[in-house]
């Protein structure tokens, strides 16, 4: 998979080089690009934003960096999404990360202040496949701190990247429920034990635990990721 980021913060994205994602960068497996929207203007201030048309307080994102940085980019790439974090968009989720983790090229557009003009959205859906997504119903200052979880969440789903598969298929979201409690060693730890079945050696039974547990976890913290009763 490769991905490209633009935004107006690129030292946001030096951690990607720390585990997971710096590790399949290294084995071939994963490759990107960040892109500093300020490398695109051409004024003195290099401004990438400007007041709203209609008033209201904050600014928005110019479309002239934005056409030129996404001009670098698309032309000549081969059916790339183009995702830009927003409010307004789909929510992401693990069966979302799982379908994008199939796709060859992502490019990440990070909106600051008030927003990108939505010119940039627009003219950038009539010439790729284009997403608003989601992470949440809260508000931050820009896409950068959502461009990264996306990434932590697609990234390790592609094939090659984590070295265990099998670890990949017990986790939360998964199969639709929340993760069992876990455990390990000591066996007592402050007076406070580890549950008996999972010393049992007995595999059934610790997989009906499991499950029960998971169960009863979503039922409580998360029911609506339960199926209708
Ligand atoms: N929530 C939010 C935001 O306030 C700004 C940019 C992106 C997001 N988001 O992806 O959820």
């Amino acid at each position: 998979m490769r991905f490209d980021v633009v935004t107006i913060f690129p030292e946001f994205f030096d951690t990607l080089d720390i585990s997971l994602l710096g590790r399949a960068r290294r084995g071939g497996t994963v490759s990107w690009s960040i892109h500093d929207l300020r490398g695109h203007t051409h004024d003195r201030h290099r401004t990438v934003d400007d007041t709203p048309y209609g008033g209201g307080a904050g600014m928005v994102m110019r479309p002239e960096p934005w056409g030129e940085a996404l001009d670098g980019i698309l032309e000549g790439a081969d059916d790339p999404l183009v995702i830009f974090p927003s409010p307004a968009g789909d929510v992401f989720t693990q069966s979302m990360a799982r379908e994008l983790s199939a796709e060859s090229h992502l490019v990440f557009g990070c909106g600051r202040y008030e927003g990108i003009d939505q010119r940039v959205v627009d003219h950038t859906a009539a010439r790729a496949r284009t997403r608003l997504v989601s992470i949440g119903d809260y508000v931050l200052n820009g896409g950068e701190v959502a461009v990264v979880a996306m990434l932590e969440a697609i990234v390790r789903l592609v094939p090659g990247v984590v070295g265990n598969p099998e670890s990949l298929v017990e986790e939360s979201h998964e199969d639709g429920l929340l993760e069992y409690p876990s455990y390990t060693k000591p066996q007592e730890w402050r007076g406070m034990t580890v549950p008996d079945v999972l010393l049992s050696g007995n595999h059934r039974a610790i997989a009906e635990w499991r499950h029960q547990a998971s169960v009863e976890r979503t039922r409580r913290v998360r029911p609506d990721l339960l199926p209708p009763e």
